[in-house]
């Protein structure tokens, strides 16, 4: 791992606020990921979670408040925080025109790393993400799923102390989807702390010891999964902490099949 975790928590959102034109998108969040811990961030559709992820990790800027990972502000003292940091974000951009291969040793040299490592780490990666076709693939050429792999790949080249994985299950396939799940659990196995997004409450609480709620832009629970959920399920606790809201399909009588 590039940084001992220490006595530090792993993320702290502090107060993070961020809006769009007339939209608040994050209000006045606040979260604490315990070093060690696997993370898991869920909410509605909208609810804030990739604009809460993305000024974590330092891809968009805060209107106001703070983040620090491992106790170092991703604003302030980004080398530091970046360090520690391995990121899939939402909707990731790739150079294109890179096989998966060339990406990973790119990615490795940005991240100072030596070109022996680069290539033994990129070998061992592709092999276990069931990606050594694709590493001779140009990246333009990806399914969504591969994509989410290589990306996953590119975040833990350089061992963070860190995963902060926006939706890392969403259009992986089931084989794809355990062979991340079992990478994830190893990696928090090892002492590093994972925080993901999911709207799959079942992965969360089959992955995760640590559970945020965000709602309307805010964090409105958090802590262990027990606390979280209490004696209900996950499922349960999430419609009861964000309300359940039934659309009203009383309105889409024209839905229902017409044989006049
Ligand atoms: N770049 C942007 N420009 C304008 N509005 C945005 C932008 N990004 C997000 N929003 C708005 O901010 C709010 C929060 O969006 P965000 O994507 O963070 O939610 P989310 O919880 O990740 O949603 P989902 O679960 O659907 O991915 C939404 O109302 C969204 O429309």
């Amino acid at each position: 791992m590039s940084e001992p975790p220490g006595a530090s928590p792993a993320l702290v959102l502090d107060g993070l606020t961020k809006s769009f034109r007339d939209t608040r998108a994050v209000d006045d969040a606040h979260l604490t990921v315990p070093p060690g811990s696997f993370f898991g961030l869920v909410g509605p559709n909208g609810a804030g979670k990739t604009t809460a992820l993305s000024m974590a990790v330092g891809l968009l800027r805060p209107d106001s408040g703070h983040a620090r990972v491992f106790g170092a502000d991703v604003w302030t003292d980004p080398v530091a925080a970046k360090q520690a940091l391995g990121v899939l974000p939402d909707g990731l951009s790739l150079p294109e025109r890179l096989t998966g291969r060339e990406l990973l040793t790119y990615l490795g040299r940005l991240r100072g790393l030596d070109a022996a490592t680069i290539d033994q780490r990129s070998a061992e990666l592709l092999t276990v993400l069931d990606l050594d076709d694709a590493g001779r693939t140009l990246v333009v050429d990806y399914s969504a799923g591969m994509r989410k792999k290589i990306g996953l790949a590119a975040a833990l080249l350089h061992a963070p102390s860190l995963l902060v994985l926006d939706e890392p299950f969403e259009a992986v396939d089931p084989v794809s989807a355990t062979t991340i799940r079992t990478i994830l659990q190893r990696f928090a196995a090892g002492g590093g702390a994972v925080v993901l997004s999911s709207h799959v409450m079942t992965v969360v609480e089959q992955l995760c010891d640590h559970v945020g709620v965000m709602s309307a832009g805010r964090v409105v629970a958090q802590g262990t999964l027990d606390d979280v959920r209490g004696q209900t399920t996950l499922d349960d606790a999430f419609v009861r902490l964000v309300g359940a809201r039934t659309g009203g399909s009383e309105g889409l009588s024209w839905l229902a099949s017409s044989s006049d």
